[in-house]
């Protein structure tokens, strides 16, 4: 089974004095074949009926995941920079600033705005929810651009079953499956 395959290979990492929350490596994912092709369509299942447009997902590990669920879906990919990166140039740019994520940190976010606007149907893709920061900051940028937000599909879920209701976030395994 999937889930059980993702929990086996999933490993926390200490990210050292920058957080006291762990942080997710996923890379073990990437390595199998067999998850790496059952990813993208189990993440999308729970969204197809609902007709996305496109996917969103934010660097670096969305970069990743989000590809792998526009796939499954057949339709594109609208990769989310992070500020200070050099990948984003100045203009034609929508930004939003994310509140305090679970480091604590602010994170700006950005998508060229003719990657996204009315008529798109988004589903939001990443490895795993925590606080909720980060998706907010790109719901925030859809609204901006006329685009409606369907959801988010992600691995992990390490957040509470009402947030995660709020955001209409969809998870593969529960974080409280993971060993620390
Ligand atoms: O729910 P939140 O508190 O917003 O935290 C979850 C976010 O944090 C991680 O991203 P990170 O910024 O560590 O980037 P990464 O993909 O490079 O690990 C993770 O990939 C999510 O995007």
């Amino acid at each position: 089974m999937l889930s059980e395959r993702l929990v086996e290979l999933f490993r926390w990492v200490d990210p050292g004095p920058e957080s006291d929350h762990l942080v997710s490596d996923v890379s073990g994912w990437w390595r199998d074949p067999e998850v790496l092709v059952a990813l993208g369509p189990a993440l999308v299942a729970p969204f197809r009926s609902t007709r996305p447009t496109v996917v969103l997902a934010p660097a670096v590990t969305g970069l990743l995941l989000g590809p792998l669920a526009a796939t499954a879906l057949g339709v594109g990919f609208v990769p989310a920079y992070k500020a200070g990166d050099g990948r984003l140039p100045a203009g034609a740019v929508t930004w939003a600033q994310s509140p305090p994520d679970f480091r604590g940190r602010r994170v700006a976010l950005g998508v060229r705005d003719r990657h996204l606007g009315p008529g798109d149907r988004v589903l939001v893709v990443d490895d795993w929810v925590a606080t909720g920061a980060q998706l907010r900051a790109l719901y925030e940028i859809c609204a901006d651009r006329g685009a409606e937000v369907i959801g988010t599909a992600t691995a992990v879920t390490d957040c509470p079953p009402e947030l995660a209701a709020e955001l209409r976030v969809h998870g593969l395994i529960d974080a409280a499956r993971l060993q620390a």
